[in-house]
């Protein structure tokens, strides 16, 4: 990676808990110099303490890049205090869920060069895919400057509108905490059935990690996976009529998540 602008002017972090640790974690990685970045923590992470930042310190008047990974409910406190450098050409990349382009322009001022980005915590292996969006005010090279911070965590996907954030953040961004839960609930299953517990959790782990990849490598898609699994009237046939009826089965339950994630988003965004 190619970090000419923010080895000059630096990155400043502002909130460096599992997301922006994992960002700043990926981008070190990366080849991003320590010393060209500012985090801004009240509760900074042992590991940051010695990882050659400047941690809580004086900083930059004008960073090339501001990313933001504060919760949501703090942002409101801890923005502001940022404003002066929304005054000039430092673009502003925030990872936050619910807040959207106008409730920014309104702490940070209408001028501001803004991306919002999603992406969701299998970034803290690389493995993360971050949707992004600029704001009018945003460039070409700010849309490509946060396509490439963003890659040191993964796939990077760009959308047209802003409002499909909401739709992002209800599958991919909050996403790993569904397959999470779908790990636990296959191993308790197996529990259910006798299984030991770590060996329950060794086969769903496994099975939905092997699954996972399959996807994402294989050609096919993952109907015609799923269908390769399934012998007609066989083991699989049977769990799946459970799990793809149309009323109590897996699309209604996650179209009803999907639809609770996004009204809770827009809440936070008022
Ligand atoms: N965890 C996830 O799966 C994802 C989280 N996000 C977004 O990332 C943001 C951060 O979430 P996490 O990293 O999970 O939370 P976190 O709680 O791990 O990190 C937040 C950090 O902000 C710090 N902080 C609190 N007040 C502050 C202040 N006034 N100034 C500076 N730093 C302050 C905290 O000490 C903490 O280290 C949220 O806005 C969330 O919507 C986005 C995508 C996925
Ligand atoms: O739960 C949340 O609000 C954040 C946004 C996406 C994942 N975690």
């Amino acid at each position: 990676m190619s970090f000419d602008s923010i080895s000059k002017r630096g990155l400043v972090i502002l909130g460096c808990g599992r997301m922006g640790g994992a960002i700043l974690q990926g981008l070190l990685k990366g080849g991003l110099s320590a010393g060209a970045v500012w985090v801004i923590d009240p509760h900074p992470a042992d590991w940051l303490q010695n990882a050659g930042v400047h941690l809580n310190t004086d900083l930059p008047a004008n960073p090339a890049v501001v990313l933001v990974a504060v919760k949501p409910q703090m942002m409101a406190d801890a923005l502001p205090h940022l404003s002066a450098m929304a005054a000039g050409d430092t673009l502003f990349l925030t990872v936050a869920a619910g807040i959207t382009m106008a409730g920014y322009e309104r702490m940070l001022g209408a001028d501001t060069r803004l991306v919002r980005a999603m992406p969701n915590t299998p970034a803290a292996i690389g493995r993360g895919v971050t949707a992004i969006v600029g704001n009018p005010k945003a460039t070409a090279q700010d849309l490509d400057m946060a396509e490439e911070l963003m890659t040191g965590v993964g796939q990077v996907v760009r959308l047209e509108y802003e409002d499909q954030m909401d739709a992002v953040i209800g599958v991919s961004g909050s996403g790993p905490a569904y397959v999470f839960h779908l790990i636990e609930v296959m191993a308790a299953a197996g529990e259910a059935e006798g299984l030991a517990p770590d060996l329950a959790l060794q086969l769903a782990k496994a099975t939905v990690g092997g699954a996972g990849e399959l996807a994402e490598r294989s050609d096919e898609t993952p109907g015609k996976l799923r269908e390769n699994v399934t012998s007609p009237g066989g083991t699989t046939a049977a769990a799946l009529e459970v799990l793809m009826d149309p009323d109590t089965g897996m699309a209604p339950l996650m179209r009803r998540a999907v639809a609770a994630n996004i009204a809770r988003n827009r809440e936070l965004g008022k």
